[in-house]
C-alpha cells in the first residue's frame, strides 16, 4: 500500500508546489489524478514514485518511509512518465525486453511477454521498429507497454493518453483497469475529464491543494 501522508513537495528553494496532500493508493483500485496544467499532478506522480523527496509529510510504501527512486523500484513501483521515457534508438520490443530482463526475467519469457504485450496495445506491428521512428501515439502506447509488462504492484501513468485517439485511448483505459482488477495500484494523471470519469476514483489537485472527487 503506497501512502501520502501530509506531503508538501516542489523544487529547490521555490514555494511549495503541493502542499499538505494526503491520500491512499489502494490495490485493486484504478485512481485518476486530475487538475489543470502546471496543477502538479506529474510533481505528485514523482514523489510517489520516489523521484523528488517531499519537503514535509512522508510517502510510505507498506508503512516504510519511501527513501528514493531505486527503493521505489525494489518495491515495484513502475513510473510510465509524461515524455515516455524510452530509449528512441532501441525498438519497441528491445524497450520492453530490456526492462523485463533487468528486471530479473529470462531472456526467452521476456520476448514471450514483450510480444503478448505489444499486441495487447495493438504494437504488434511496430514491434522491430526503432522508437524514433514511431509515431507519437505509437510511442505512448510503447511506454504503456513497458509499464504494464513490468507487473508493478503500484503503477503510476503520467498523462499517457494524451497523443492516443479515441479508439486507443479506450484501450489503454480498459488495459488499466485490467490491470487495477488483478490487484495493482494504478494512478493515473490525466487533464481529460472523460478519461477521468471512467476511473472509479478521483483526486483532483487545484492550488496546490488535493481534493477527493470521489472515493
Ligand atoms: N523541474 C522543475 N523545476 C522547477 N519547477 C518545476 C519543475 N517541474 C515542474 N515545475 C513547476 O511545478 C508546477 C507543477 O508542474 P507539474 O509538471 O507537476 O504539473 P502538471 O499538472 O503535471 O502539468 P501538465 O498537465 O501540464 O503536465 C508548475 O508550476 C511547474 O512550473
Amino acid at each position: 500500500m503506497l501512502s501520502v501522508q501530509g506531503v508538501s513537495v516542489g523544487y529547490g528553494d521555490a514555494p511549495a508546489v503541493l502542499r499538505e496532500i494526503s491520500v491512499m493508493v489502494r490495490p485493486g483500485r484504478l485512481l485518476a489524478l486530475t487538475g489543470s496544467s502546471g496543477a502538479g499532478k506529474t510533481t505528485l506522480l514523482n514523489a510517489m514514485a520516489g523521484l523528488l523527496r517531499p519537503q514535509q509529510g512522508t510517502v510510505t510504501v507498506d508503512g516504510q518511509p519511501l527513501r528514493d527512486r531505486d527503493h521505489a523500484v525494489e518495491q515495484r513501483i513502475v513510473l510510465i512518465p509524461q515524455d515516455n521515457g524510452l530509449a528512441p534508438i532501441l525498438t519497441a520490443a528491445e524497450n520492453l525486453q530490456v526492462a523485463l530482463v533487468a528486471d530479473g526475467v529470462t531472456p526467452p519469457e521476456a520476448l514471450r511477454q514483450t510480444a503478448a504485450t505489444l499486441d495487447q496495445l495493438g504494437l504488434s506491428d511496430q514491434a522491430d521498429q526503432l522508437v524514433e521512428e514511431l509515431s507519437g501515439g505509437q510511442q505512448q502506447r510503447t511506454a504503456v507497454a513497458r509499464g504494464l509488462a513490468l507487473r508493478g504492484g503500484v503503477l503510476l501513468a503520467d498523462e499517457v493518453t494524451s497523443e492516443l485517439d479515441a479508439g486507443n485511448r479506450q484501450r489503454v483505459l480498459d488495459l488499466l483497469r485490467d490491470e487495477a482488477r488483478r490487484g495493482t495500484a494504478v494512478v493515473f494523471a490525466t487533464h481529460d475529464p472523460e478519461v477521468a470519469a471512467a476511473c472509479e476514483a478521483e483526486l483532483h489537485l487545484v492550488e496546490g491543494r488535493a481534493e477527493i472527487v470521489r472515493d
